[in-house]
Parts: structure tokens; sequence; C-alpha cells
């Protein structure tokens, strides 16, 4: 009897590790043709481009073109212009990425044929927490999202955050007197940071943040571990997986995302940061159903639906994610806007005086203040001009092909990525004569729609563009109203990083003299 049960446990055994094996085997079956057929497509559709290997595609020409070109990942889309042309092909692991760089072939992408392109590329190492946010939705979920959001930016509800933008804007005036006065340099790319985490967190999350006042504030110290992603070798498991290697590893086997993600949050301190403010927005956010507050407007209050009675948990999961993801948005994008912009000022000075003599005599700080800034013409350009020269998001401004399509003369089929190449259209001569240089004053003339995309394009853009402009408008207006600012000695050229799909100066060191 014993002998006969284990007969049946040993064949149960064999036939389960037969189905196992089969199972795998086909996975990697599929795997291989899937490679292999998108490698095809390529040539299929005429396109030039680099030669690629079906596994790894291009990443390692992209990895070491980049190292030679100090890190920066548009560095090698302008050699691969060079080379190839304004619309070509290359892949990575097993994706088709097609640039567009045409005028017309960018509106047709972002605009025109939108319904064939209504999702952005698969975000295969998007943090657990920001899945079900905006940005990484697609279809009918994402139409429905947008809809829900968008009415959080009009003109009357940003007005309505004019004076909590107002009061953080005149703490960092009141800091920059510090260094005025014993004419101390300082890197204001840090002020920056701290300004525009204060100004998220209160004025759209309601949450206490004095990062301008307290340099050791928690809500800072966890934010801007979770932006540098770096684990400190201190207190981190040798075993950590910083996002970098594994954002790296999972652009080649995207496959392994759920079991990234996992490691990652439990082992580095990024992902842990990430868990405190969750923590911290999820208990805000809370708050705010058992006690609604019909009159605030904010974010939180915009995103929840009227009646919070009963809601269920994807509804609050959702908004937990937006609420975070505008924390990651309103944060890193806007500070290295204004230290971008701040630099070009200072570099300029005969642009900064300009700038001054429409700004004197402004009232900053009236009820109507945001009315009159942003009708101001010179800043509008400065704002503008420090956008199109250093676009702060250089490769987010991408589209899968939802259904076959052409675009261009080129056949695209469903599932290729196409990407919008927003620093090479920016620095394009024949689009922007002697685009290296610093002309607020080009943008009196109008300008082709698809020649200024720092906010993206189309129906899927920037839905918090109005919000940035606005709080750049507010405080390069209120720092050079005040100030006269000059480069320090080590930062007279400008030294930029790309660790992600974000472009920011190493830092920016000044110093300020009081003009009135
Ligand atoms: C200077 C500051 C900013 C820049 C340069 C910037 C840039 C961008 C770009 C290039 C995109 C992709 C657009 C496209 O694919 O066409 C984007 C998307 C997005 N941005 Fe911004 N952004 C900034 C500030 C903000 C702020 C302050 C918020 C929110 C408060 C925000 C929220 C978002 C969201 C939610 C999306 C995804 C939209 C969607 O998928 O429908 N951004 N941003």
């Amino acid at each position: 009897m014993i002998a006969t049960t284990r007969m049946v446990v040993a064949s149960n055994i064999g036939y389960s590790l037969e189905i196992l094996l089969y199972t795998l085997l086909a996975a990697v079956l599929y795997f291989v043709c899937k490679r292999f057929y998108v490698h095809q497509l390529r040539d299929a559709a005429r396109l030039p481009g680099p030669a690629s290997t079906p596994f790894i595609g291009n990443l390692l020409d992209i990895s070491k073109m980049m190292t030679k070109n100090g890190g920066l990942l548009y560095r090698v889309h302008e050699e691969w212009k060079r080379l190839y042309g304004k619309t070509y092909g290359f892949f990575v692991g097993p994706r088709l990425f097609v640039i567009f760089e045409k005028l017309e072939d960018v509106q047709e992408i972002l605009v025109k044929q939108f319904s064939n392109f209504t999702d952005r590329q698969p975000m295969d190492f998007i943090h657990d927490s920001l899945k079900k946010a905006l940005v990484n939705q697609r279809g009918n979920r994402w139409r429905h999202q947008r809809s829900r959001i968008s009415p959080a930016f009009t003109t009357r509800k940003l007005r309505s955050m004019t004076t909590p933008v107002s009061t953080k804007t005149a703490i960092l005036a009141e800091s920059l007197e510090s260094y005025a006065d014993v004419d101390e340099e300082f890197d204001i790319l840090r002020a920056y940071q701290c300004l525009t985490l204060d100004v998220i967190a209160q004025v759209a999350f309601d949450l206490p943040s004095s990062c301008q006042s307290d340099p050791n504030d928690i809500f800072l110290a966890h934010a801007s571990r979770f932006f540098q992603e770096m684990p400190n070798p201190e207190s981190c498991p040798p075993m950590a997986i910083s996002r970098k290697n594994y954002e790296e590893s999972l652009l080649l086997f995207p496959e392994l995302a759920p079991f990234c993600e996992f490691f990652h949050r439990k082992t580095s301190d990024g992902g842990r940061s990430e868990a405190w403010l969750i923590h911290r927005l999820r208990a805000a956010i809370n708050k705010r159903i058992e006690h609604p507050e019909p009159e605030r407007i904010d974010l939180i209050s915009l995103l929840l639906p009227q009646n919070t009675f009963n809601i269920d948990d994807e509804t609050v999961d959702t908004v937990v994610a937006n609420c975070f993801a505008f924390l990651l948005a309103g944060y890193e994008t806007t500070s290295t806007s204004l230290s971008f912009a701040t630099w070009l000022l200072a570099k300029n000075q005969d642009t900064q005086d300009r700038l001054y003599e429409e700004l004197n005599g402004v009232d900053l700080q009236s009820e109507s203040a945001y009315d009159t800034i942003m009708r101001l013409p010179y800043l509008n350009g400065v704002f503008k001009e420090s956008l199109r020269l250093f676009p702060p998001i250089t490769f987010f401004v991408n589209r899968t092909c939802v259904a076959p399509t052409t675009v261009g003369g080129i056949e695209l089929e469903k599932g290729t990525v196409v990407c919008v190449p927003v620093w090479n259209i920016h620095r394009d001569e024949t689009i922007w004569p002697e685009p290296n240089a610093f002309r607020p004053e080009r943008f009196d003339a109008p300008h082709h729609p698809m020649a200024w995309l720092p906010f993206g394009g189309g129906p899927r853009n920037c839905v918090g563009a109005r919000f940035a402009e606005m709080e750049f408008k507010m405080t390069i207006a209120r720092v050079f109203a005040e100030y006269r600012l000059k480069l320090a000695s080590d930062s007279k050229e400008l030294n930029i990083l790309n660790p992600s799909v974000m472009l920011a100066p190493e830092r920016v060191c000044v110093t300020v003299e009081r003009r009135r």
C-alpha cells in the first residue's frame, strides 16, 4: 500500500515537473520569437538606424555614447541625427523606438492622430505607488482620470493659490537678504528645491513643511533621498538595488519588473523614503475624508469626489497615487527650471536688467498679482526662452502606437514607441536662428505650435504646466525685482547632469546684491 502511494506521488511530481518544463520552454520560445519579430520591423518600415542585436538592441551603444558624452542622453540623439537624419529607429530590449523630429510629423502624432497614440511608453520601472496615477494610465482609464484632474488647474483655481505661493516666495526673498548682507556665494538650486517642495506640500496637500527655514526638515530629507535614489552605503545592505541599476536591467527585461520593484522597495534608502512620503500623503487624505473641508481649494479636495461617505479603497489609492505624482512633478522639474533660468539671467546681465526694468514698480503682492505677473511680456519671454534652452524633461514626450498607422510615410505597427526629441527641436537652427543664444524677445514673434515643447503637446501634454508657469513666474519676478544676481566663479560654466529622464544643473552658485 505504502509502495503504491509512493509511486503515485512520484509519478504526480514527475508530471508536474514535466508541465513546469514545458511552460518554461514555451515562455522562452515566446520571449525569443517576440524579440526576433520586433527586430525585423525597422527594416520592414525601411527606417535607418544603428545596427543592433535582437536581445539587447542598442542599449550598449547608448550606454557607451552616454559615457563618452558626460552621461547626457540628448547627446546620443544629436549624434544619431547627424548620422541618420530626423527620422530613424533604434531598439531597447524588446521594443522598437522611432524618433520623429520633423514638426509636421510631431503634430501628426501628438495632435492630429492622437487617437492612435493615446498612451505613453509602458513604464516598466514605475514605482508601485505611482501605478494608479494619471501619468501611467492608458486608453479610457487615462481619459476618465484626465477629465477629473484637468479642472484642478483652471485660471480661477490657480488664482486662488496665489497667496500661499506668494508667502513662500517671500520667505525665499528674505533668505537671500542674509547672503546679500555678507556678500557670500551660495547654491541657489538648493534654495529653489526647498521652495518648490514647500509650495507643493502646502498648496497642494496642506502638509506642514518648513523646508526653507529648516534644512533638516524631515519632509525635505525624504524627498531628496527619494530623488537621488542613491543607496547610502552606510545604511544600506550590500544587496540593495538602486533605482538606476534596476531601471537599466528592466529596459532589457521588462518582464522582471514586479520582482525588481519588490526588492527595490525593501532594500534601498529611496524605497524607504518613498514609503514614508506615501504614508504622510495617505494620512493627509484620510484626514480630509473624515473631516471634509468644502471651502478649501487644494489638489486633495479637487481630486476627491464631492461625497466621500463610503468612498472605496480603489478611489483612495488613485487619489494617493496622483497626489504623489504631483508632489514629484511639482518639486524637481520646477526647481530645475528656475535654476536654469537663474543661471541664464546671471550670465546675461543685459537681459537681467531688461527684466528688472519690467518688474520695477509692479506690485507683486497684491490680490491681483497673479493676473499682473502672467501678463508681463518680457517675463513671459524669459520663461519660454529658458525652457527652450534647457527643457528639464528631454525624453518623456513619447507615445505608444495603439493601432497600426502611417506617419510621415513610415508604417508603424501597434506597440511601436514613437519619441519626440525635444532637445534637438529646441536647438534646431532652421527653427530657432542662433539656437544657443539666450533671447527672450524671440518669443515676441509667433512660432510653430510644435517648436516649443518643454511641457509636451496635444491632449496628453503636462497637466500641471499652468501651475508650473505660475510658480516659475512668481518666483523669478520676486527674486529679480529685489536682487541683482551674479555667477560665482565655479558656476560660470554650467555642468549639466542627466541622471534619469530629467536634466539638472549640478549647482548654480551665485552672489546677490540688493536692488532697492
Ligand atoms: C517646469 C515644470 C514642469 C515640466 C517641464 C513638466 C514637463 C512635463 C512633460 C514633458 C510631460 C510629458 C508631456 C507629454 O507627453 O506630452 C509632463 C507630464 C505630466 N506632468 Fe509635468 N512638468 C512640469 C511640472 C508639473 C507640475 C507642477 C505638475 C503637477 C502639479 C505636473 C504633472 C504632470 C502630469 C500628471 C503629467 C502626465 C500627464 C498625462 O499623462 O496625462 N507637471 N510634464
